[in-house]
């Protein structure tokens, strides 16, 4: 399969709320999408989902930006790519960037998964038609809009919920939520605001009967959660820490989680993904697919991704309509009754919106051999 061309696309796109973590807000949504061109006129996408500032990881939608224009476009226009799974090594060269990676080599799996006439998820060895789905709830400034926010998921079907906790907004905040709710599957996501220091403090976490609490501690630290996990009843859960099959697999070995969130962006991409499945799958740990507010396209990529065997408990990744008023794809993803049915056309299995995409775009490169 040979390149000819990528066209390289910034997009802004207004969430329909802000979405608040322990470290950040995100309303106006900054990103950029990957379209990757055969010589057989096909189109693949990716959409890279790195935010304007790196408060998630270390990179941003420029430095993804440079990466790609500068470094990465150009070698792959120029190497022979016999399959989706080559990206991978021939951007190892590049160190980490692991978004700026995930843009490009999504757009290739779905490039060649058109090429085949073959669905996305079929072609990376997925085994089911439908992923059952939660929602993510961001921090929100009353309890009462929680409330409804709960209901409107439970309404909708959703399979779980997370919310969001920081220090000073965590333990009554799920002591009132199980008051109304004592059956809600429900889950919390620190995104790295405690230490180890806070041990105690998350240990009255356990009789909350939490399916897991995500990313406690040190976006880059492993060790310290398996301290921490051998003194919880809670599972734990990687999200920010796993940022390549090296860590999954030191996470493994130091029993430093029971579950790994996985978002193909954080990891480098489709393959990187596929082998952290791997190996989590023989050592019996349990997957679920994250996401990061993406547009339909960096969407459409994880509900792929998400019907591989061990992705066993519900995703984050919840229907365009949940951010957006509108979205990048036709028709949009859909949630009904807490599950998305996969498309069965080729490739990601949705059409672009043509007037939307070029309505979103605020700029445009092309970049040919
Ligand atoms: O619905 C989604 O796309 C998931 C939202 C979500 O929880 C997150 C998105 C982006 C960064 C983080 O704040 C976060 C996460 O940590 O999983
Ligand atoms: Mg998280």
């Amino acid at each position: 399969m040979k390149i000819k061309k990528f066209i390289l696309r910034t997009m802004n796109m207004r969430m329909k709320s802000p979405f608040k973590t322990s470290f950040g807000s995100v309303q106006d949504k900054l990103f950029l999408i990957v379209e990757a061109y055969d010589d057989q006129g096909n189109c693949g996408y990716g959409e890279c989902d790195a935010f304007e500032a790196p408060w998630y990881t270390e990179e941003t939608v420029a430095t993804c930006h440079h990466m790609l224009q500068d470094f990465m476009l150009p070698t792959l226009l120029t190497e022979a790519i016999h399959h989706p799974s080559d990206v991978r090594e021939l951007l190892a060269v590049y160190r980490r960037n692991s978004m700026a990676k995930a843009a490009v080599e999504t757009a290739i799996w779905d490039l060649y998964a058109k090429r085949v006439g073959k669905p996305l998820y079929e072609v990376i060895g997925g085994v089911r038609q439908a992923i059952d789905v939660g929602v993510s709830i961001g921090l929100q400034p009353m309890t009462e809009m929680l409330y409804q926010k709960i209901d409107a998921a439970l309404g909708n079907g959703a399979k779980r919920v997370k919310v969001k906790i920081k220090p000073g907004n965590d333990l009554a905040l799920v002591a009132t939520i199980r008051e109304r709710y004592p059956d809600l599957p429900l889950m919390v996501d620190a995104n790295s605001a405690y230490t180890l220091k806070d041990m105690e403090h998350l240990k009255k976490f356990d009789p909350y009967n939490l399916l897991m609490m995500e990313q406690p501690l040190g976006a880059d630290d492993i060790l310290d959660h398996a301290m921490l996990q051998k003194q919880l009843n809670t599972p734990i859960c990687l999200d920010e820490s796993i940022c390549s099959l090296k860590d999954a697999q030191t996470a493994i070995a130091l029993n430093a989680c029971k579950i790994f969130n996985v978002k193909i962006a954080r990891v480098g991409g489709i393959e990187e993904a596929r082998l952290i499945h791997e190996e989590a799958s023989r050592a019996d740990l349990q997957l679920w697919g994250g996401g990061m507010l993406e547009a339909g396209i960096g969407r459409a990529h994880s509900v792929a991704l998400t019907t591989l065997q061990n992705f066993t408990l519900p995703a984050d990744t919840s229907g365009s309509s949940h951010y957006f008023d509108e979205d990048l794809i036709s028709p949009e993803v859909v949630v009904v009754n807490g599950e998305i049915h996969l498309p069965s056309q080729p490739g990601i299995g949705y059409s672009i919106n043509e007037e939307a995409y070029e309505k979103y775009t605020i700029k445009k490169i092309e970049i040919e051999v």
